[in-house]
């Protein structure tokens, strides 16, 4: 039965639709030498069908239903297949496939989001496989003066600036108890949302001629850098050495805390489609996360950055 054809006096179903939403999805794409050079493709896609569902609405009978699983699933399996050119490229050959493989499906609409984003360089040098999301991060400035004591406090710092390396990441060694079921991770992909917090001395605050924004920008070079070039076998260790960074170069610094949400990826099991999935196609998870933080200062020094903040992916 197709809608708008009335099955209770009163009333019928007019127009309708269903899929999946915002399927998250990241595809690693591998090019040059041993496939070194790694490209990341990060997309947001929407399923929505239009056809002869009266039945599915009114009587509950799902002979006419493409779950929306299987809108999900094809989304994944299509990246693996045919990977992704463009985003309206993908947003042709699913939506084609919809309407051309199931005669109940008339219309389909897919709606994409692509996230842009850029290479890490270091030392002015761009990496392999270590990107920040395109867009500013947001500068931050936390700055209390005391006329009791006179001292001036400025805390310098950033958020929202995200981060991604599609390799050099692992994850394994951990306690494991009765309620323990995570796998152990030999190569992951590694990406966070950093918010960062640093203290200044009082030699830098003191000084009328501090230059304020070049202490910023190298400060988040460095932030940036040490992200791209850590080996990392946890968060915290790669938070350790980011801190550790920014005050090996920056002398003006005495302390950096830093809020690292753990934006998980998880590999899409393809399985049950025939496909491999040679960790190439994951599942850009939003919620729930592991969120790291800590604060590190240089020895001797007493932390000043709040740590109770609460901070979200
Ligand atoms: O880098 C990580 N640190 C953790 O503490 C942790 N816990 C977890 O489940 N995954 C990860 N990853």
């Amino acid at each position: 039965m197709k809608s708008g054809v009335p099955r209770v006096s009163a009333y019928v179903l007019d127009q309708n639709q269903y899929g999946k939403a915002e399927n998250r999805i990241v595809k690693i794409t591998r090019r040059g030498n041993n496939g070194g050079w790694h490209d990341i493709t990060d997309l947001n896609v929407s399923v929505a069908l239009r056809g002869e569902f009266g039945e599915v609405h009114y009587s509950g009978d799902n002979s006419n239903c493409l779950p929306t699983d299987t809108t999900k699933n094809t989304v994944y399996a299509f990246a693996k297949e045919h990977g992704v050119a463009s985003a309206e490229a993908f947003g042709i050959l699913l939506a084609k496939h919809f309407v051309t493989s199931q005669p109940v499906i008339h219309e389909a609409q897919i709606r994409v989001e692509e996230y842009a984003w850029d290479r890490i360089p270091v030392a002015g040098r761009e990496q392999q496989h270590s990107f920040v999301r395109k867009g500013q991060e947001i500068r931050t400035a936390q700055v209390t003066y005391s006329g009791d004591t006179g001292a001036l406090q400025v805390i310098s710092g950033l958020k929202e600036l995200t981060v991604l390396n599609s390799t050099n990441s692992e994850f394994h060694g951990y306690i494991k108890d009765r309620y323990t079921t995570l796998k152990e991770a030999h190569d992951r992909i590694l990406a966070t949302k950093v918010t960062a917090r640093w203290a200044h001395s009082a030699a830098a605050t003191g000084r009328e001629d501090f230059d304020w924004n070049r202490s910023y920008e190298e400060s988040k070079r460095h932030l940036l850098e040490a992200f791209a070039e850590t080996y990392s076998y946890s968060l915290q260790q790669t938070l350790f050495a980011m801190a550790g960074r920014v005050m090996d170069n920056r002398p003006e610094v005495n302390e950096v805390r830093l809020n690292l949400p753990n934006k998980h990826h998880f590999l899409v099991d393809l399985d049950p489609f025939g496909l491999k999935n040679d960790n190439e196609v994951y599942y850009a998870a939003d919620r729930m996360y592991g969120l790291i933080e800590g604060t590190i200062h240089r020895e001797g020094v007493k932390p000043v950055i709040a740590t109770s903040d609460w901070i979200t992916a």
